[in-house]
């Protein structure tokens, strides 16, 4: 039944290609989508719960399907926004060029090899050319790309290269630190474990000096 639920979640990454932007339109389509979707989720968490041998009918379980199906579609909801979506026209023009760092900021996402969550802290750091953005809006990126099944490399870059596209910095920096319940839980079983990943683009690739203030700023408590 697993496959079941993996066919719904590609279902959702072909919608996400043909995903546009913005309005309130898009809102009450996703919510229809989702609500369409629910019945069929419904029944793969029902099977996924008969094949490990539980009965469906006793009194705990009877909604759990539904809730597990409310739960991944959450889980996954990035699957449908895209960075124009939260923009929302919160780029400012200012005359800072200085670094900005945004750090710290809480991550949840789900391994797409095992469907098991990994979490940590996303810090971001971005280096403005004659723009800057809403600051709430670079943890509404982190939404966007790691509500959706991922390896966390990928998710460290689409973070940055997302920022720089929407802002056209002279750099981006993204940091993930990230314990993942793949290597706890079971497998490996990895208690302390942590993944960092990085990303870098433009100045902070192409200057040391940036690159090490980056991880020195955000690096302290
Ligand atoms: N690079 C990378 N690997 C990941 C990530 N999340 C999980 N993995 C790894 O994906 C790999 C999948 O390996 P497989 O051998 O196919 O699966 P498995 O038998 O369940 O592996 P074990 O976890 O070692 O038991 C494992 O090594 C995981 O640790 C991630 O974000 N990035
Ligand atoms: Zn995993």
């Amino acid at each position: 039944m697993s496959t079941k639920v993996g066919d719904i979640v590609e279902e959702f990454h072909t919608d996400n290609k043909m995903s546009t932007v913005n309005n309130h339109h898009e809102t009450s389509r996703k919510e229809l989508e989702d609500a369409s979707r629910l019945p069929a989720l419904e029944t793969a968490y029902t099977d996924i719960l008969r094949h490990l041998g539980e009965d469906t009918d006793r009194e705990g379980l009877l909604r759990t399907p539904l809730r597990a199906a409310k739960a991944i579609q959450f889980l996954t909801k990035g699957y449908h926004e895209t960075i124009d979506d939260i923009l929302n026209n919160a780029i400012f023009d200012e005359d800072h060029d200085e670094m900005v760092i945004v750090k710290d900021i809480d991550m949840f996402s789900l391994c797409e090899h095992h469907m098991v969550p990994f979490f940590g802290k996303v810090h971001i750091g971005y280096i403005p050319n004659k723009k800057v953005v809403g600051l709430s809006k670079l943890a509404r990126i982190v939404e966007i790309f790691s509500r959706r099944l991922q390896v966390q490399e990928r998710l460290t870059k689409q973070i940055a290269v997302g920022i720089s596209e929407a802002l056209q910095p002279k750099g981006v920096a993204v940091v993930i630190e990230a314990a993942h319940m793949c290597m706890v839980m079971r497998g490996v079983q990895k208690m302390n474990s942590r993944t960092v990943t990085s990303a870098m683009l433009g100045v902070y690739l192409e200057d040391p000096k940036t690159r090490e203030e980056f991880l020195y700023l955000s690096r302290r408590t």
